[in-house]
């Protein structure tokens, strides 16, 4: 069963999209819908959101307040977390489970729907994934047209997730619904037409390599039964009538044309030895083919998603600050996909999302005069800033590697009270991927981690002072 994952930021159409997925009789697992049911009267997770929120942001039916708790993570980016965190064992329980069961009806395709499925990581559990893309304008006003937000509560929504761009360049396959509805059901019934047909030629193709088997295998086992008696014909004067050409002495026909048994034997033996290996050898050869062609492909997949700009800039403050190049590119991949511009909804700004009062703070740490926070537009002056809190990050934290990451998601603090807790630091002093609290930040560390190994390998030789590969190796 191939899964499908179609995502899209609020307010894109992914819905619309499902819709018609459903109509055409195809499974659709619902995020939002679970999520839903979760927080639902006496659902699974409302006691957890009792505890971490108190009992205002439950109803008095025992239902989570949704108005309520949208306010709220919607303009506060640590309760986010918070609401993020508690549902996140329960969300993910609940969509395995919902997988599960669509795979054990038999079906060849199941669709999750779900909005956060890169930002919860619900991306590795996909074969393929369709995101359904708008422009950021026309998703403003689609939003506040639905749902009658004000500009401002619509852009608070819509900077709480990765943008639609991002998206569009991670995902396999970008259903643009910027045109009319009839359009972008047509796409979808195309892409689905296309997944059939890979599905109906997967099911011949092994029904056929199936049926090869046997002939081949036959050739090596039954031919040589039938050859030697004919080469062998003991009797040519009895038996069977045969033309006069046929008569001759028995010493003549001997000597023309009947061979030993061992020979006849170790010739047959021989052909099928040879036929076999010769078989093999095709078919590994075109297992190679297919194999270059596959790391072709994988490989021009990874150029696309990891562009390296401003690498110049890059190098120039890893050597300043004596911090991985390789880091520095994955923070910034991971922070704005090299968008030099781009705010959050809490006004970080730029390539490696800096605050303004930590912005400020570094300015005054690497003495620069007439510091303004508009500064942190441009390329090389954020790489700079975001590489010195690298290496200040690496002198707080003994240079492990994914303290600091961590603490660059989710601040000093958060990382501290990490490392004094033996649930997550065995010794104090260090992290380990696996004893994360599962969250966000173990996201956001697992991917510059992978992203780490990607631009290591693809773009920067290096020994590395900060160097995450030993945490890699647990990421996901
Ligand atoms: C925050 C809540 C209460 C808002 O409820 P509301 O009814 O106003 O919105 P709804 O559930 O229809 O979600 C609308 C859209 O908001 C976005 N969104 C939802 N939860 C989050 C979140 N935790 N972070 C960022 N965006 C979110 C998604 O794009 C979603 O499609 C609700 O979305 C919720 O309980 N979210 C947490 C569960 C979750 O992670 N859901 C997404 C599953 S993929
Ligand atoms: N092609 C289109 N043209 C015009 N309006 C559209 C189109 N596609 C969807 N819409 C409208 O845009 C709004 C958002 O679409 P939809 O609800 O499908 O998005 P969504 O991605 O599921 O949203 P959410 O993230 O909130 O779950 C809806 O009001 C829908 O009717």
């Amino acid at each position: 069963m191939r899964v499908i994952g179609i995502t899209g930021s609020i307010a894109c159409g992914k819905t619309t999209v499902s819709r018609e997925l459903i109509r055409q009789g195809f499974p659709v697992i619902d995020g939002d819908k679970i999520a839903r049911e979760l927080t639902s009267s006496r659902g699974p997770a409302v006691e957890s959101i009792r505890s971490a929120f108190g009992d205002s942001y439950i109803n008095p039916d025992g239902s989570m307040n949704r108005r309520l708790m949208g306010q709220l993570v919607f303009s506060d980016p640590g309760a986010r977390e918070r609401l993020d965190q508690v549902m996140a064992p329960f969300l993910h329980h609940s969509v395995m489970q919902k997988i599960e069961d669509v795979r054990a009806s038999g079906s060849p395709l199941c669709f999750l729907d779900m909005p956060l499925l890169y930002e919860k990581g619900y991306d590795r559990y996909c074969d393929t994934v369709w995101c359904v893309w708008l422009p950021e304008e026309m998703q403003l006003q689609r939003l506040m047209k639905r749902d009658g937000f004000t500009r401002g509560e619509a852009l608070s929504r819509m900077r709480a997730v990765m943008s639609s761009d991002r998206k569009a360049d991670l995902a396999q396959v970008v259903i643009d619904n910027s045109g009319s509805v009839e359009d972008t059901l047509s796409r979808v019934s195309e892409l689905l037409e296309t997944e059939m047909n890979r599905t109906r030629t997967t099911a011949r193709r092994r029904r056929t390599s199936a049926e090869n088997i046997a002939p081949v295998n036959a050739a090596a086992v039954r031919r040589p039964d039938p050859v030697p008696s004919r080469l062998s014909v003991p009797d040519l004067s009895g038996g069977v009538e045969r033309p006069d050409s046929f008569r001759r002495k028995p010493a003549e026909r001997k000597a023309s044309w009947v061979l030993p048994r061992w020979l006849t034997a170790a010739l047959i033996a021989l052909a099928a030895v040879l036929l076999v290996s010769f078989t093999s050898q095709l078919l590994m050869n075109s297992y190679l083919v297919r194999q270059k062609e596959k790391h072709i492909e994988e490989q021009q997949a990874i150029d696309r998603k990891y562009p390296i700009m401003y690498k110049d800039s890059i190098l120039a403050s890893a050597s300043e600050f004596n911090v991985s190049p390789s880091l520095i590119a994955a923070v910034i991949m991971n922070e704005s996909s090299f968008r030099p511009e781009v705010e959050s909804g809490v006004g970080a700004r730029g390539l490696m999302q800096l605050m303004p009062d930590t912005a400020e703070w570094i300015a005054h740490k690497l003495k620069i005069d007439h510091y303004s926070f508009e500064s942190m537009k441009k390329p090389e002056t954020n790489i700079r800033f975001g590489s010195w809190y690298l290496n200040y990050l690496g002198s707080l934290f003994n240079n492990d590697p994914l303290c600091v990451i961590c603490a660059y998601h989710a601040g000093q603090g958060e990382i501290n009270g990490w490392l004094a807790n033996p649930l997550y630091s065995q010794d104090g002093r260090t992290l380990e991927y696996d004893r994360l609290p599962e969250g966000p930040t173990k996201l956001y560390a697992g991917r510059v981690i992978r992203d780490y190994g990607i631009y290591k390998a693809k773009y920067f030789t290096e020994t590395d002072p900060v160097d995450p590969g030993s945490a890699a190796s647990a990421a996901p």
